[in-house]
């Protein structure tokens, strides 16, 4: 069950292994007549039975089909390394080496005969066959169990398992029998960088009607086969007469006069070429790729010419000096021109091999002359095509799309590449002219899906590219020419053209266009476009869509409502609140009456502090913070691996809460987390807020209602849904003055971050975020028995607060304080309590009873879920996204998601709603008759209470108190309740 210690354990393994890898052959051990330690001993043997060099080239190719997929390297908030890189690299390191000694065992007789290889340990007597099939199986076993434990699917343990049985198989067996088993050795040598993409969970195909593939893997694994043979050919072409010795059935054996063997080095030297052309046809890089690739292909092709003409052994040599080299620049050269790498990714601060290759890229750049080229090909406009301008050539079409079967999910297509090399927003304005409208057309359509298609993908890009510069704080001046720029306005045109019926796959392009615009739309001339903006938004949301895609369409309505009026805003308002989501975002909701960035800055107490890592390293934040109370009692904020001790509320803290419970109506706060982001690169990664602080402490516990405001510089922010199968992910900008506000089981079902800056010239100002909450009191000890009774008294109040008196709705009002939410308010348990059903009042008072209750819960749902191999799949896929990050493990905190992840786990196997009376350990005993005197007394206390109220109207804390004196007090009227309640239909009856 605990799938994280596990995981944990199994790379601490892993990486022992590594480490204790002898960089000293053990062959020299040997020779000499110092004794050998066992340890020495078996770290010689396993350096040379898996064959050290080469698995460690193996695995590279695997780590060069991870990093392809654009994941993430490095996490720079905690220079945490990627767990699913090293998984995916030492696991195909594994399997490599396993091969290499199952191979060394079959073939230990024929070895022996061989100079080159008798001194290995098999026939050289070193090492015992039983060892050596040890030594294979634990790195088989080793390595499968590190690729299975990436956060991929079962594809990349399967390849890695079956490619040590067909190397060790098939190729071993066909070594000493058929000159073929260098063709099945280099399918085997193909896989590693389709493991390393699968294991960074991505799919190698996807058969959805048509069979669709992503291009990277494929072509990593096309070169890699490709490249095998003039490198193996070279290679046992010098070794050939030692081949022949041991038997070996190998091309070169057979060929005395080279003849085949030149031929076939020269054959796949031309073949290879293929792997540059079909990389830049496919989208997968850029074109620069297809020059370095073409010219690295030269050299190899030079070399294989030479030896074709010469088969000595010089040139033979030099075949296999040049694919030695060939390989790591073509695999380097493809990865510095990947379109995924270059993408901006989704993982908050997370490096990709992309980021870290960015230098590299601009030092490229300003070397060369392709950016002065790509900009001089800009300046010549384009001219009326004859056909489509999208199209980069008619062929290039064609082999894309062969009957129904897309080769690659990315056409390539002229503007667009236009589009992605402009290095100026001229350069992608002046590109995006050839895009005609619909009715513009001036050419026959051969396949007007694929047009209206890329038209549309085009748009979208060539808007996302435009916001990505202009939307920081420093790009003020250009960003007011380019909205004022009729080209901008067409762009907005294109993006809400009609879509034809069949083309929905475009819709994520029509709502990323959306999202640019909305990012764009800070100024108010940006209302010169309200009516194709607002034709857009209509056009988007005509169709179905998916939950990130409404909240896009709802928040780019909203932001220009702001200030134009926006017919579609109500449709959108409509499907965001169908969605029913636990989470808002108020665009400008304070923009008018919040204290400057500054005056933030000089009166907060932030520090940046030294935090510790999950993996126990201590890093510096870049984020500086502070927690604020408002209150004497409230208690420390745990989080982010760090301690913070409240400080008062300053002025400005106060003026800013003011006004938001001004504006979110019913909200109340009296405490902050307070960040403040100084630079571009201080981020904020995909968490949850944690509920609670020290449990022992008074008023430890957050109600589930949060609101950040944001100040300053403007940044993008995310929500994740964990527990959703749908594509759930929300993005928006969040500007000065903008409000997220999260209500609900916001915490337990999603998770949030906050972007590195978009550009690093324009969007580097300080942004400072106040993350709002209200601490909740404690109400009684946490026993079950009182529980049983919050729950009583809640559920009874609600019933007997329908339809009489207002004391009661006011102390439903009062008690529900405790628990943080108000029950008394329809609109604000509506809108805003964050509390929509019993069920909620339930789990609120028992997130407000604290520790107690959360063991318990932890209890049962280990019982409930203990074992079930399910729950492991779903639990590791929910920490796989972060679920459990900044909790200490096993904590209170980490053992209270443990269990909302198990309860929600539960509720999907059952299709219903998860929280049952069983959850309470006692039968509910049947309802009392005794209700009438028990509503005496509750409206009576209620009197009390409502007394309290006359007396200090503001002051909200002692009315509490008095309620939390009358429930403790009152014992009898706790009994009464007691014995009344809990009626099983009761736990799921939405209130009201
Ligand atoms: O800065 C923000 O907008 C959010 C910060 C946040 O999520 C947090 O501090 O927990
Ligand atoms: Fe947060």
């Amino acid at each position: 069950m605990m799938v994280r210690w596990q995981r944990r354990a199994c790379v601490v393994v892993v990486r022992h292994h590594w480490r204790s890898r002898p960089t000293s052959s053990s062959v020299a051990s040997v020779a000499s007549d110092r004794p050998e330690s066992p340890v020495q001993r078996w770290a010689g043997l396993a350096s040379e039975l898996s064959k050290a060099r080469l698995s460690g080239f193996v695995a590279t190719t695997a780590f060069a089909g991870y990093a392809a997929t654009g994941a993430p390297l490095v996490y720079t908030s905690n220079l945490e390394v990627s767990s699913d890189a090293v998984l995916a690299t030492l696991g195909v390191f594994a399997c490599s080496a396993s091969a290499n000694a199952l191979n060394q065992v079959i073939e230990a007789r024929r070895d022996a005969r061989m100079a080159r290889t008798a001194r290995r340990p098999m026939p050289s007597g070193r090492c015992a066959p039983h060892e050596a099939l040890a030594f294979a199986a634990g790195s088989a076993a080793a390595g499968t169990g590190a690729l299975a434990l990436t956060s991929g699917p079962l594809v990349a343990p399967l390849l890695g398992v079956s490619n040590v049985a067909a190397y060790a198989g098939a190729y071993t067996y066909l070594k000493p029998r058929a000159e073929i088993n260098t063709w099945v050795g280099a399918v085997v040598g193909a896989v590693p960088p389709l493991i390393g993409w699968a294991a960074a969970g991505e799919p190698l195909w996807v058969a959805d009607g048509v069979l669709s593939a992503p291009a990277e893997p494929w072509i990593l694994a096309l070169a890699l086969y490709l490249w095998q043979f003039p490198h193996f050919f070279a290679l046992a072409w010098r070794h050939r007469a030692d081949y022949a010795r041991g038997g070996f059935s190998m091309v070169p054996c057979d060929d005395p006069t080279g003849d085949r063997t030149s031929r076939l080095i020269f054959r796949y030297s031309v073949y290879s070429f293929a792997v540059p052309v079909l990389a830049v046809a496919t989208g997968a890089t850029g074109y620069m790729f297809a020059v370095e690739g073409v010219a690295l292909n030269a050299a190899l092709l030079a070399a294989a010419h030479r030896f074709r003409r010469d088969r000595s052994q010089a040139n033979a040599t030099r075949v296999f000096r040049v694919t030695l080299l060939y390989l790591p620049l073509l695999l380097l050269g493809f990865v510095l021109h990947s379109g995924r790498l270059k993408e901006d990714h989704d993982a908050g601060d997370a490096a990709t091999l992309g980021d870290a290759l960015d230098p590299l890229r601009n030092l490229g750049r300003s070397l060369c002359v392709h950016e002065y080229l790509a900009e001089s090909r800009l300046q010549r406009r384009p001219t009326t095509p004859s056909l489509c301008p999208l199209d980069t050539a008619a062929q290039t079409t064609k082999m894309m799309v062969v009957r129904g079967l897309e080769v690659s999910p990315v056409p390539s297509n002229r503007v667009q590449r236009l589009i992605n090399e402009a290095s100026t927003c001229e350069g992608v304005l002046a590109a995006t002219e050839a895009l005609p409208l619909v009715g513009e057309e001036t050419y026959s359509w051969e396949h007007e899906e694929i047009h209206i298609k890329r038209r549309r993908l085009a748009t979208a890009s060539a808007l996302q590219k435009l916001a990505k510069r202009l939307v920081g704080s420093g790009a003020r001046e250009e960003r007011l020419r380019l909205v004022r720029d009729p080209r901008f306005g067409r762009l907005i045109r294109l993006a809400g053209d009609a879509l034809p019926p069949g083309v929905a796959a475009t819709r994520d392009a029509q709502i990323d266009a959306l999202r640019s615009v909305g990012a764009l739309s800070q100024d108010r001339v940006i209302s010169t476009w309200r009516h194709d903006i607002d034709r857009a938004i209509a056009s988007a949301t005509s169709a179905p869509l998916s939950p990130g895609q409404v909240t896009a369409a709802r928040w780019a309505a909203e932001r220009l409502a702001l200030f134009a009026a926006c017919a579609s805003l109500e449709r959108c308002r409509e499907l965001e609140a169908a969605l029913d989501l636990p989470f808002s975002v108020h665009p400008s909701l304070l923009a008018d009456d919040l204290p400057s960035v500054d005056a933030f800055r000089e009166t907060l107490p932030l520090r940046a502090d030294d935090v510790v890592t999950r993996s126990g390293a201590v890093v510096s934040e870049r984020r500086h913070t502070a927690w604020l109370v408002d209150a004497d009692d409230i208690g420390a904020m745990a989080y982010s691996g760090k301690l913070m001790r409240p400080q008062p509320f300053p002025l400005t803290v106060t003026t800013a809460r003011d006004a938001l419970q001004d504006r979110l109506a019913g909200a109340r706060y009296d405490c902050a987390l307070v960040n403040l982001y100084p630079t571009g690169d201080a981020a904020c990664k995909y968490h949850a807020d944690p509920g609670h602080g020290i449990p022992d402490e008074p008023r430890a516990f957050w109600a589930q209602d949060s609101a950040i405001v944001s100040v300053g510089e403007v940044r993008r922010f995310g929500f994740r849904g964990l527990l959703r199968d749908d594509d759930d992910r929300h993005l928006f900008h969040l500007f000065d003055g903008d409000v997220v506000h999260m209500v609900s089981d916001c915490q337990d079902t999603y998770q949030h971050c906050v972007f590195k800056a978009e550009d690093d010239q324009t969007n580097v100002a300080p942004r400072i975020s106040l993350v709002f909450k209200r601490a909740l009191y404690r109400v009684a000890p946490p026993t079950t028995t009182n529980l049983r009774v919050a729950w009583s008294v809640l559920e009874w109040l609600e019933e007997v607060g329908q339809d009489e008196d207002d004391s009661v709705a006011v102390a439903a009002a009062c008690i529900g304080e405790h628990f943080g939410m108000s029950l008394a308010d329809s609109d604000q348990r509506e809108r805003f309590g964050g509390t929509r059903n019993l069920r909620d009042v339930f789990e609120a008072g028992a997130a407000a009873l604290g520790s107690h209750s959360t063991e318990e819960r932890y209890e049962r749902a280990v019982r409930a879920v203990g074992g079930d191999a399910g729950f492991d799949e779903f639990l590791r896929a929910v920490d796989d996204k972060g679920y459990f990050e900044g909790c200490e493990p096993d904590s209170l905190q980490w053992r209270a998601r443990f269990v909302k992840v198990a309860d929600k786990f539960l509720e999907r196997r059952r299709g219903e709603p998860s929280l049952r009376p069983e959850h309470l350990e006692d039968p509910a005993p049947p309802p009392g008759s005794d209700s009438e005197d028990v509503k005496r007394e509750v409206v009576s206390a209620a009197a009390v209470i409502a007394r309290a109220l006359d007396d200090d109207d503001d002051d909200k804390s002692e009315v509490s108190e008095a309620a939390r004196k009358l429930l403790l007090q009152n014992p009898r009227i706790l009994q009464k309740l007691l014995s009344k309640s809990l009626h099983p239909e009761g736990l799921d009856h939405p209130v009201g």
